[in-house]
């Protein structure tokens, strides 16, 4: 097959089998997981900017009046801006990975502009979050909930001290 985006993988390849990362991670974690991701598939990667970023207070959700609880709290809140929310060429795409940590057992809510200013139609979507220890494949939930286009596949969680064979076994299983 003539395609310079062959898999490395050997999946059934779709489409022009162009494949894109995208990601938002706050300390590296989900980052790691996007970066294997993306070399085992040839994919682009785009990490998700926050115009107005969270500093380490803003995160404390041991403390209650912090902006992630408030706005947790009350989801009208939330309303997270990105630098880059538009992908360019988003359309010359067939399959998404998108990454973020997981957040109350959620895909956290950075990437809510994001898939509301894409379409989706005709790609496969693969979610993937990573968390201390809870939360599972079902965390993409809302944010395909938000977008109403897309084939969503289950998504994976990867705990926050992952292995690096763990993600790249579970890329090689997936047939998209
Ligand atoms: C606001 C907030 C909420 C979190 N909620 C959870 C949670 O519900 N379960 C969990 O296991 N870890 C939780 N964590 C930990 C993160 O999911 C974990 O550290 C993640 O790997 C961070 O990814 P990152 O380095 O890409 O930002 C939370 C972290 C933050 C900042």
């Amino acid at each position: 097959v003539n395609n310079q985006n062959s898999r490395k993988n050997g999946n059934a390849k779709k489409g022009n089998g162009k494949v894109l990362v995208v990601y938002y991670s706050q300390t590296g974690t989900t980052e790691g997981v996007a970066k294997i991701i993306a070399r085992e598939t040839n994919a682009d990667l785009v990490k998700l900017e926050v115009k107005n970023e969270y500093t380490s207070d803003d995160l404390n959700w041991t403390d209650k009046n912090s902006r992630v609880n408030r706005e947790h709290d009350n989801p009208n809140s939330r309303n997270v801006e990105l630098k880059n929310a538009v992908i360019p060429d988003f359309s010359s795409y067939d399959t998404v990975f998108i990454g973020y940590p997981i957040w109350w057992r959620e895909a956290s809510w950075v990437l809510d502009d994001f898939v509301k200013k894409n379409d989706f139609t005709g790609k496969t979507v693969i979610p993937f979050g990573t968390s201390m220890s809870t939360g599972d494949g079902t965390s993409g939930n809302r944010l395909k909930k938000l977008t109403k286009t897309g084939n969503w596949v289950d998504g994976q969680r990867f705990s926050s001290s992952y292995n690096e064979s763990e993600v790249v076994d579970w890329v090689k299983s997936l047939k998209y």
